[in-house]
């Protein structure tokens, strides 16, 4: 089985704690041409300002995802292909791995299934929030990138490797290293990615680039570079 993502090339992420960049609407996200929409972020993340960005970005063609950063912020809402939810395999307290999974269907009791997938996260950034928030273990070599890929794809069925420098640009060998390793799963590389070089050095590797800061940043044409640059690699 596999699912949309695997033709994805671009996926802008939607912080729903940060603004657009001054007159920029939802609209003007949605025409950036990327493939996907995740709305998500690790900090301050409330159910109220996931609906707010979800019921923005509805009206457009642009398949929209939740990326929950924990259970209580889970929304159920028509406008959504459904959830991506991460498991941060390098993390120091296993509640990040599968214990908040665990919470989570025995609260809800009624989880849409079908239309949750997980994304097996390996968390690269020690500065970022995330490294913090799941207390990942960061001092990894290419070789420990890569055999955590391996072991996603073949031991727990990953669908979906990302490998998270949320906040910085990460190293190019380590991102083909991880490449190398896995024959089905999907490959993300988020963290970083500013303009139409970076994009497409990364998706040289990777199948799919992830933009997450630049949207708050630089705005809506900055993305479409990106854009860009993933689509040519
Ligand atoms: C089981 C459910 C529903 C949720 C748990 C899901 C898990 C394990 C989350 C842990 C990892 C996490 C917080 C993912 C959120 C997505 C993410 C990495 C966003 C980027 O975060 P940063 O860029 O570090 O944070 P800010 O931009 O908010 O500072
Ligand atoms: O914000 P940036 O650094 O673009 O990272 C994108 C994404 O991987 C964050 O979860
Ligand atoms: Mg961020």
């Amino acid at each position: 089985m596999t699912g949309p993502w695997a033709q994805w090339d671009h996926v802008l992420k939607v912080d729903p704690d940060k603004e657009l960049l001054d007159d920029e609407t939802f609209d003007d996200v949605a025409a950036t041409g990327t493939d996907a929409l995740e709305i998500g972020g690790t900090m301050d993340m409330t159910s109220e300002k996931m609906e707010r960005v979800v019921d923005a970005c509805a009206a457009h063609d642009v398949p929209i995802y939740q990326e929950p950063s924990n259970p209580g912020v889970v929304i159920d809402h028509e406008a959504l292909s459904g959830y991506l939810v991460p498991t941060v395999l390098n993390a120091g307290d296993p509640f990040w791995i599968t214990g908040a999974h665990k919470e989570w269907a025995r609260i809800d009791g009624d989880l849409d299934w079908a239309n949750t997938h997980t994304e097996a996260y390996v968390v690269l950034n020690p500065d970022a929030s995330v490294a913090e928030y799941t207390d990942a273990d960061c001092d990894l070599t290419a070789d420990d990138v890569a055999a955590y890929a391996g072991v996603a794809e073949r031991m727990f069925g990953q669908e979906i490797v990302y490998l998270e420098y949320s906040g910085t640009y990460g190293d190019p060998e380590v991102v083909a290293a991880a490449a190398e390793e896995l024959d089905d799963a999907t490959l993300f590389y988020g963290g970083g990615i500013h303009d139409y070089g970076s994009a497409r050095e990364m998706g040289d590797h990777a199948d799919t680039v992830v933009v997450g800061d630049l949207l708050h940043d630089e705005g809506v044409d900055a993305v479409a570079e990106t854009v860009d640059g993933a689509k040519d690699a």
